[in-house]
């Protein structure tokens, strides 16, 4: 290296000490503050409510909007999540249920919401993941809801029906589906293991790349990985979570069929979120079984000009041929137009149900 460019470059990592140094105080600084938001909660008898969806959300939209550059909002978004992760882990450790095993892309929604602090409480199934917030044992859930590709996550709808959680977030996480295997040669893979919703995604690229390998369908993709790391002629398909976690190399990137493949995640708690400005309600309703019943349900949201953004139909399991309709409304259940709605709505539906209102995703 030059003389040159070696001072030229000393004086710009001294700035970049002198920076870290006051970063680094000022993470402190702002540590601290979070634990006497947490103390002040404690007196009044707030302590089990020290995570703040709505306020977390509103500090995100805050730094998004006042962000000039260069650094990309995601990446603000990214670190300021981990910056709230650590700062409530000193006042509580958030315990975070999931479909597990470590590895699946519940897992990578997980620490996107919650932040590398929280505590992973990976769970064999979806049902494993509510009872665990239900009896106590972890503070919150996450669970798919709806992929953009597949449509809704069945077993996920259906306990939101009986449950007594609330939903108190969402996640959107862009699903990047990999072949993964320590197989280095297409040919020799004879059987690909995944979960069913993965292996439907990347359905036209396995007819038109491996359309003899076997599909075989698991719990999870992480199990799939785990397979493909101690089998021969096995592949997986799979996050990078997964490949990183079983050191599988990637025989084929990105192979879901649709290029904006999604997941939407709810996290669910004891309780939903306070109003952060930005808000989504969901709810599960049904009507009498009769002509323009749905008709007739739906007025109340064009009465008070509440938006829908989602309305899903799943068979109510107690009769043949009756169904539910989940329903995703614009605006928190305080504001007045939604009160309104739901007042309204609660005089002409057969069932209510009010699955709790929430921030929407921030990205
Ligand atoms: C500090 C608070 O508690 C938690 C930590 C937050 C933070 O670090 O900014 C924000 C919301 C809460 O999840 C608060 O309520 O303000």
């Amino acid at each position: 290296m030059s003389d040159d460019l070696q001072k030229a470059l000393a004086g710009v990592r001294a700035e970049i000490d002198g920076i870290d140094a006051e970063l680094l105080n000022l993470l402190n600084q702002r540590a601290r503050c979070a634990q006497k938001v947490g103390e002040i909660k404690a007196e009044h008898g707030e302590a089990g409510h020290i995570y703040r969806p709505e306020r977390e959300a509103q500090v995100l939209r805050r730094l998004q909007d006042a962000n000039p550059g260069p650094l990309p909002n995601e990446g603000i978004t990214f670190f300021f999540r981990e910056v709230m992760s650590a700062c409530l882990s000193l006042e509580q450790p958030l315990g975070v249920a999931f479909l597990g095993p470590l590895g699946t892309f519940s897992e990578s929604a997980a620490t996107k919401h919650f932040g590398h602090a929280a505590r992973l409480l990976p769970q064999a199934s979806i049902d494993d993941v509510f009872r665990e917030v239900e009896s106590a044992h972890a503070h919150y859930a996450v669970v798919p809801v709806e992929n953009s590709t597949e449509g809704a996550v069945g077993r996920t709808m259906d306990l939101l029906l009986g449950s007594s959680l609330k939903i108190c977030g969402e996640v959107v996480l862009r699903i990047h589906q990999n072949l993964l295997s320590n197989e280095t040669d297409l040919s020799k893979i004879t059987k690909v293991y995944s979960h069913a919703q993965s292996l439907a995604q990347c359905h036209e690229w396995l007819n038109r790349v491996l359309p003899n390998a076997q599909r075989i369908s698991v719990g999870s993709n992480a199990q799939a990985a785990q397979k493909a790391s101690e089998e021969a002629g096995v592949a997986a398909i799979a996050g990078e979570a997964a490949a990183t976690r079983y050191s599988l190399p990637r025989l084929a990137e990105n192979i879901e069929d649709e290029p904006n493949n999604t997941t939407r995640f709810l996290i669910l708690g004891k309780h939903d979120a306070g109003p952060s400005g930005r808000d989504k309600t969901s709810l599960i309703m049904s009507a009498p079984n009769r002509t323009g019943a749905l008709y007739e349900l739906l007025l109340p949201f064009s009465h008070t000009g509440v938006s829908l953004s989602r309305l899903e139909s799943r068979p109510a399991r107690h009769a043949l041929w009756e169904y539910v309709f989940y329903v995703d409304i614009d605006g928190h259940r305080d504001d007045p137009t939604v009160k309104a709605a739901l007042d309204e709505l609660a005089g002409r539906a057969a069932y209510l149900k009010i699955l709790g209102s929430y921030p929407v995703a921030v990205y």
